[in-house]
């Protein structure tokens, strides 16, 4: 994999650099409640600006349904960025139409545009290789060279992360660089105990790293919305909460498979209900009932973990040899469901082993909830990206920069 280094030396003065980052930030409205992806790719920014790079900066945020939706706009990032670039960012209200067109041939050397949300545009999700590729076609048009430094995006087969890549010279930037670095240690040499806690709400997704970490890890705390689908895979009631139940006979066979494997698989024995889910915005007290995992009440929801499973998380951390920490244990944005999340992350914090924090709503999680960054072994910006990293797959966005 060629680094940003080496297209430094080769120069960049002039010409037009697509940084495919992941500035997919928490959002309330249009301001960012943590800005820690933005910054996560700021030295890749920066050293292609100071060199005279003519910087095009694309992301993609949140999920919109391959069509413009003013909800999941960048325009918010792209501010940012430029308060943390100390510039003028400008912003392309398209991502490779006239807007982008006309503010990428309007860059000067060493200035940067960031263009509007890439899965605006159909073809960037797209599973039909020959929609991927048009559309890969068209963000080539933007510029001389590729650097891919979303990490937290690597593991998608999208058009920017994996079609761009082929068309032109490609470079892995610093945070890619880096976080390649810290993970591939944890494939290589792991201390053992090696744990693993599971959480939030992108449950299809990582139910299916479970089945690979039977194999490599030697205990699985499961917390967040992920826990239901076990509950009810063990016969209980989860009332209305996030549940993926085409999923549950999978995870009843992953339950068997611990067994036999002798790994640890841990779940919630009290969890906080609450008749409806909390509102963000306001805050306003949620007032939850803690009830025993087997006896949640068929109207209510689980939102966070309970105070016996917090006790018992906390244990099953203190002797890691090494921690594995993706997804938030409840739903920490609001107050009254912090607490399961909190104590996942101070058993982090205590436990001697090496932690790596990995997710964008995980390391938000740490960090709003006043949590020191430096307390723990790494924080990573990928979510999805970092599990499956772990896992041992090939990565589309990783093997797009190798040759
Ligand atoms: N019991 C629950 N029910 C519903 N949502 C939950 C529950 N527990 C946690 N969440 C939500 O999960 C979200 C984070 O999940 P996600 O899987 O996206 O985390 P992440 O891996 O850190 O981020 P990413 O994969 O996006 O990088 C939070 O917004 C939180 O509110
Ligand atoms: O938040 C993430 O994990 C990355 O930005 C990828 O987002 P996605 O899960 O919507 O592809």
């Amino acid at each position: 994999m060629k680094t940003i280094d080496e297209l430094l030396t080769e120069g960049v003065a002039g010409r037009r650099v697509f940084v495919r980052a992941d500035l997919n930030v928490p959002l309330d409205g249009t301001t960012i409640t943590d800005d820690g992806r933005i910054r996560a790719v700021l030295p890749t920014v920066k050293a292609l600006a100071e060199t005279g790079a003519r910087v095009v900066v694309a992301s993609h945020l949140g999920r919109p349904k391959g069509a413009p939706d003013p909800v999941f706009s960048l325009a918010p990032a792209a501010a940012r960025l430029g308060e943390l670039l100390g510039a003028d960012v400008a912003f392309a209200t398209d991502t490779v139409g006239e807007s982008a067109q006309t503010v990428v041939a309007g860059l000067a050397d060493g200035q940067v545009a960031v263009v509007e949300n890439l899965r605006f545009n159909a073809g960037e999700t797209s599973k039909d290789d020959a929609e991927r590729a048009a559309f890969a076609e068209q963000l080539a048009a933007l510029a001389d060279v590729y650097v891919g430094d979303g990490f937290g995006a690597v593991h998608r087969k999208h058009a920017s992360v994996y079609d761009l890549p082929a068309r032109l010279p490609h470079y892995a930037g610093y945070l890619i660089a880096n976080e390649v670095g810290v993970l591939k240690k944890l494939t290589e040499d792991v201390k053992r105990p090696y744990v693993v806690a599971l959480g939030g709400a992108k449950v299809s997704d990582k139910l299916a790293v479970i089945d690979q970490l039977l194999a490599k890890a030697d205990r699985l705390l499961i917390g967040g919305g992920m826990a239901y689908t076990f509950l009810k895979a063990k016969g209980y009631e989860v009332g209305i909460s996030l549940l993926q139940e085409d999923q549950v006979p999978a995870v009843t066979e992953y339950m068997e498979r611990a067994e036999k494997n002798g790994v640890e698989l841990v779940l919630p024995v009290d969890v906080l209900v609450a008749p409806e889910f909390p509102d963000l915005k306001t805050k306003a007290p949620a007032n939850p009932t803690t009830v025993a995992a087997d006896a949640i009440p068929a109207d209510q929801e689980g939102l966070d973990i309970g105070p016996e499973t917090r006790k018992l998380y906390a244990s099953k951390l203190a002797d890691a040899g090494t921690v594995f920490w993706n997804g938030p244990m409840g739903v920490f944005e609001h107050p009254d469901y912090a607490e399961g999340t909190k104590a996942v992350a101070q058993a982090l914090i205590d436990t001697p082993g090496f932690t790596v924090v990995g997710g964008g709503d995980s390391a938000a999680a740490v960090r709003t909830l006043g949590f020191d960054e430096s307390a723990f072994g790494h924080i990573s910006t990928g979510g999805g990206a970092s599990l499956e990293y772990l896992e041992g797959k090939t990565l589309p966005g990783l093997a797009a920069l190798e040759d």
